[in-house]
């Protein structure tokens, strides 16, 4: 497996942020998305663009799963190739993937207090008991210090104690000036459409300034927060792996998205390298009202409510106007899987001050406590039995799953060290059960008419179709396969799939509305395909070749 090499600060550990006073780890239940207005459905979900067209086609739906269906009983076909033991194996475990797909969270949230000078104390025995709309609460954070955010004045003779702001604010004549301060000197917050930077209003309405142009003492590691994100939404299988993963996360923007009106439509983040798996917002605190962000995928929602009203501000301990109680200084925050469309509805009053990082998968000598290993045990567990069954595929043979998300891949390789949720869990765990694992781009041929949808597996470039968005006949495609498809000798037939595919887009072409123009990267969903060597009067055998 490659990771990056960069150096990260090593994430706090658990042992001893449970030392510290308990604020809550998020995971709202999720819902099915908010309905839209009549309005705003003509342009739910993402909106792909070819050619400087729009189109609706939202990402996220599920609405492709029948249309990649093959036309012949996949149940028959296995078993022709195999045997009826190898088919009844084969559907009682793809039914217990398809289940623990469900079980991973793509999105968590949480909560830190500010410790005021005058009251640490005070303030973190408070936060323990913090309300929440979460069934699941984890001790992880700390409490932070007040946030300081200091700015560059476009006029250079403004005097630098005119252009910073301490975040919980006093509601002072002072703050607000500076608030409009902020807001004199921020930019408006553009988003990317086919690969160039748009300002429209009528899809995002924010001011932002980039990293350079700001600095803040904030640290989402030393708040807890990484740590966090990095059991939740990185799991590792429990085993001997030499390489872990941990989170690193990088500064992206500061945004403002001020009431009435301030919003940003549903899209996905657009991504900045292959090793981003995910977005993180800090909200801190200022009153607003409305700015929910709702994060969506395979048809769940999850909502996050920083605004002063929200119900889950509603505590013994704030009050819940956000005008000075010890809710007023609380910073919230979310985290999710980049490739999740997402939108900020519309603040309605107030300021929604926000601070983004993009998060990238880097590698960590760590051990860690992992929350997810509830789940991924019980998993690993069936893939074991299934292995270890002679009756199941004795021959050996090909089992594919179509992963659960996308990802951002940039050139000529796709590195799995950002697998995400349960795609991780199958990738890690059936390498060490000794299967040889690797991951191949799908193509649909009929992309153009998914009636007639037919699946490929191509190849072992991930690369160089990016481009070929405008795909018009099959005499493109055949140009595409021939090149693609030339040296693979996995073919789509020879698979037992365990799971359907999710979505309609694959390895050809996905542009969409993204948070920044940006062309090096590009998310696609693709296969994992495991490789089962056949089994031998002492178990399995070990593989016969190596398997990429
Ligand atoms: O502010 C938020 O909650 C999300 C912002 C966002 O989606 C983005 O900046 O890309
Ligand atoms: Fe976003």
């Amino acid at each position: 497996m490659t990771v990056e090499t960069e150096d990260v600060a090593a994430p706090p550990s658990i042992a001893s942020s449970m030392s510290n006073t308990p604020p809550q780890l998020t995971l709202p239940q999720p819902t099915s998305p908010t309905p839209t207005s009549p309005a705003e459905e003509e342009n739910d979900g993402v909106d792909q663009v070819a050619d400087g067209e729009v189109e609706d086609d939202p990402l996220g739906s599920d609405e492709a799963s029948t249309d990649f269906t093959d036309p012949a009983d996949p149940q028959e076909r296995i078993i022709e190739m195999h045997n009826p033991e190898t088919a009844a194996l084969l559907a009682q475990v793809s039914q217990i993937m398809n289940a623990s797909h469900q079980d991973f969270s793509f999105a968590c949230g949480g909560s830190v207090p500010i410790a005021l000078p005058a009251e640490t104390s005070e303030t973190e025995s408070q936060s323990s008991s913090g309300s929440s709309s979460s069934s699941h609460e984890i001790a992880t954070t700390a409490a932070s210090n007040p946030v300081t955010i200091r700015w560059d004045p476009r006029d250079p003779s403004t005097p630098a104690a005119r252009c910073k702001l301490t975040f919980p604010l006093d509601s002072s004549g002072d703050e607000h000036q500076a608030m409009d301060g902020l807001l004199a000197n921020m930019l408006p917050a553009t988003f990317g459409l086919g690969g160039k930077d748009v300002y429209d209003e009528s899809y995002r309405k924010a001011a932002k300034l980039d990293p350079s142009s700001f600095s803040t003492n904030f640290s989402p590691y030393e708040t807890g927060i990484i740590a966090t994100v990095a059991q939740m939404l990185l799991p590792d299988i429990e085993g001997d792996f030499a390489v872990r993963r941990a989170v690193k996360a990088e500064l992206y923007k500061l945004n403002v998205y001020e009431g009435p009106s301030g919003h940003f439509h549903a899209h996905v983040d657009t991504p900045r390298s292959r090793s981003q798996f995910g977005s993180l917002v800090v909200c801190l605190p200022a009153a607003h009202e409305g700015g929910m962000l709702e994060v969506r995928h395979n048809g769940k929602a999850m909502q996050f409510d920083w605004s002063s009203t929200a119900s889950n501000n509603n505590s013994d301990e704030g009050d819940d106007n956000g005008g000075g109680g010890d809710l007023a200084a609380t910073i919230k925050w979310a985290a999710f899987y980049s490739d999740c469309e997402h939108e900020v509805f519309e603040v309605r009053a107030g300021h929604r001050v926000t601070l983004t990082y993009n998060l990238y998968a880097v590698s960590a000598d760590t051990t860690r406590y992992d929350a997810v290993r509830a789940i991924t045990s019980p998993l690993v567990g069936h893939m074991n039995a299934l292995l270890d069954n002679k009756d199941f595929m004795p021959e050996g043979g090909y089992l594919g799953f179509y992963t659960t998300h996308a990802y951002a891949h940039t050139s000529d390789d796709f590195d799995p060290s950002s697998l995400k949720g349960v795609d991780m869990v199958i990738w890690q765990g059936f390498q060490r059960l000794g299967c040889g694992v690797c991951l191949r781009p799908i193509l649909n041929a009929d992309c153009w008419n998914p009636e007639d949808a037919e699946l490929i597996v191509g190849g072992e470039d991930f690369s160089m179709h990016i481009s070929e968005c405008e795909l018009r006949d099959r005499r493109d495609l055949e140009g595409i396969l021939d090149e693609w498809d030339k040296d693979e000798d996995i073919k789509h037939d020879d698979i037992a799939w365990l799971n359907e595919p999710g979505n309609t887009q694959t390895q050809l072409i996905y542009t969409a509305y993204g948070n920044e123009a940006f062309a090096t990267a590009f998310y696609s969903w693709c296969s994992i395909i495991i490789g089962v060597p056949p089994h031998g009067d002492e178990g399995r055998m070990a593989l016969a070749e190596p398997y990429a």
